[in-house]
C-alpha cells in the first residue's frame, strides 16, 4: 500500500501543531515525544476528529483532506485503539466485534477472522468484558478496531493502562500485527522500550513539531536531536539467533558487525531478533582487554556529540553496517583520542534481546 502524507497546522491557545510527515504504508510507525508534544493531536487530525485548516492528508493514494475535500471522521476507514478498551459491558467479545462491523456497514468476514486469529481471542468470544483480564480486554479492543478491515490502525498508548506483566503478555501480539498486517499502524508511546521493540519507523515530536523521522535504527542512532532519550539513549540491531550454549544459558546472535552473546530466551536458531544496546552500557577501549565483558567488537567512531550533562559525550560507533551509541565522560573521550575515523574496541556490558 502507498504510504501516508500528512500535513497539519493547527493552533490552540499556547500550543501550535505544525507537522509535515511522509510515512510508510506498512509496519509500525511510533510517535514518540514528551507529554504535550502533540502526538495525540496528530492522530486526531488523521482520524478527522480535529480539523486543521489547510491540512493535507493522503492515505494509500486516497485524499482524505485537502483544500477542496474533507472526509468526515465516520467515513474514514480507520481503527482507533485507546489506552482503555471501553468495550460494551452488556455484549460479549463477539458482540462487541460485530457491533463495530455493523457500524462500518461492510461484509468483512475476512477482517473479523484475521483480527480474532492475530489477537488470539478465539476462546474469549463468548465472554463478557468484566470476566476478562486487562490484557485480554485490550486484545479484544484491538481486534474490534481491526475487524472492520481498516486501511490504517491508530493506537494511542495502548499499553499505558496495563501493569508490567500484562504489557509483556500483549507485546508479542503487537509484534504479530507489525509483521503480518498489510496496513500501516501509527503507535503513540511514551515508552522507549516499546518503541525499540515494536517500531519500524520512528517519529520524534517536541513542542508540536517533528524533530526527527526515519527508520528506527537510523533515527535512534542520531546524536544531534534536541531531545535525546536520556538514560534510554541506545541502539537497536537486527540480528539472527546463531547458536545456543545450553551449559551457560546463553544465545549467540549474529548481526552485520559480528556476534554477541545474550541471555538465552528459548528462541530457536535461525530466529530473527532485535537486540537493544543502551549507550550507558557501552564503553570504548584501545585494547580488547581482559575484563569480564564478553561482548567486545572492533568499531570505528562515526560522530561525537554532546550529551545532556556537560561532562558527558555521546559517541556513535560503526560496527559492521550497524551503529552503536556509547556514553563516555568527555575526559575519557579525550584520553582515548575519540574522534571520527578512530578505530577502537566497543565493549558492551549488557545487551538485551527483545523477542
Ligand atoms: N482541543 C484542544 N483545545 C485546546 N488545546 C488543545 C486541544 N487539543 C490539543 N491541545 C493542546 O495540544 C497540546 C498537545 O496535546 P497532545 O494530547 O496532542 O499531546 P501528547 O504529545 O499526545 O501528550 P501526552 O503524551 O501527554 O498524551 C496540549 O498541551 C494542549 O494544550
Amino acid at each position: 500500500m502507498a504510504g501516508i502524507q500528512a500535513r497539519f497546522r493547527r493552533e490552540w491557545p499556547g500550543f501550535c501543531l505544525d507537522v509535515d510527515l511522509g510515512l510508510p504504508g506498512r509496519g509500525v510507525t511510533a510517535l514518540f515525544g514528551p507529554s504535550g508534544s502533540g502526538k495525540t493531536s496528530v492522530l486526531r487530525c488523521i482520524a478527522g476528529l480535529e480539523r486543521a485548516p489547510q491540512g493535507h492528508l493522503v492515505v494509500g493514494g486516497d485524499v482524505w483532506q485537502d483544500a477542496g475535500r474533507w472526509l468526515p471522521a465516520h467515513q474514514r476507514p480507520i481503527g482507533y485503539v485507546f489506552q482503555e478498551a471501553s468495550l460494551f459491558a452488556h455484549l460479549t467479545v463477539m458482540g462487541n466485534l460485530r457491533y463495530g462491523m455493523k457500524r462500518s456497514q461492510g461484509t468483512q468476514h475476512a477482517g473479523f477472522d484475521q483480527a480474532v486469529a492475530l489477537l488470539g481471542i478465539g476462546h474469549l468470544l463468548d465472554r463478557k468484558p468484566d470476566t476478562l483480564s486487562g490484557g485480554e480486554r485490550q486484545r479484544a479492543g484491538i481486534a474490534r478496531a481491526l475487524a472492520v478491515n481498516p486501511r490504517l490502525l491508530l493506537m494511542d498508548e495502548p499499553l499505558a493502562a496495563l501493569d508490567l506483566q500484562r504489557k509483556q503478555e500483549i507485546l508479542p501480539f503487537l509484534e504479530r500485527l507489525r509483521d503480518e498486517l498489510d496496513i500501516p499502524v501509527l503507535y503513540v508511546s511514551h515508552s522507549p522500550h516499546e518503541v525499540a521493540r515494536l517500531a519500524d519507523t520512528l517519529v520524534v515530536m517536541d513542542g508540536g513539531r517533528v524533530v526527527a523521522s526515519g527508520p528506527l535504527a537510523q533515527t535512534l542512532a542520531r546524536i544531534d536531536l534536541p531531545i535525546t532519550l536520556g538514560e534510554d539513549a541506545g541502539a537497536v540491531l537486527d540480528a539472527t539467533v546463531g547458536e545456543l550454549d545450553h551449559l551457560w544459558h546463553l544465545a549467540r546472535v549474529d548481526f552485520s558487525g559480528g556476534s554477541l552473546w545474550v541471555r538465552d530466551q528459548s528462541l530457536p536458531v535461525g530466529r530473527r531478533v532485535r537486540v537493544r544496546v543502551l549507550a550507558r552500557d557501552v564503553s570504548l577501549a584501545q585494547e580488547p582487554g581482559s575484563s569480564s565483558i564478553q561482548n567486545v567488537l572492533p568499531g570505528c567512531v562515526d560522530a561525537v556529540g554532546d550529551d545532556q550533562h556537560p561532562g558527558l559525550a555521546l559517541v556513535r560507533v560503526r560496527v559492521g553496517d550497524a551503529m552503536l551509541l556509547a556514553r563516555l565522560t568527555k575526559r575519557s573521550a579525550a584520553s582515548l583520542g575519540v574522534a571520527p575515523g578512530r578505530t577502537l574496541w566497543v565493549q558492551m556490558k549488557s545487551v538485551a534481546l527483545m523477542e
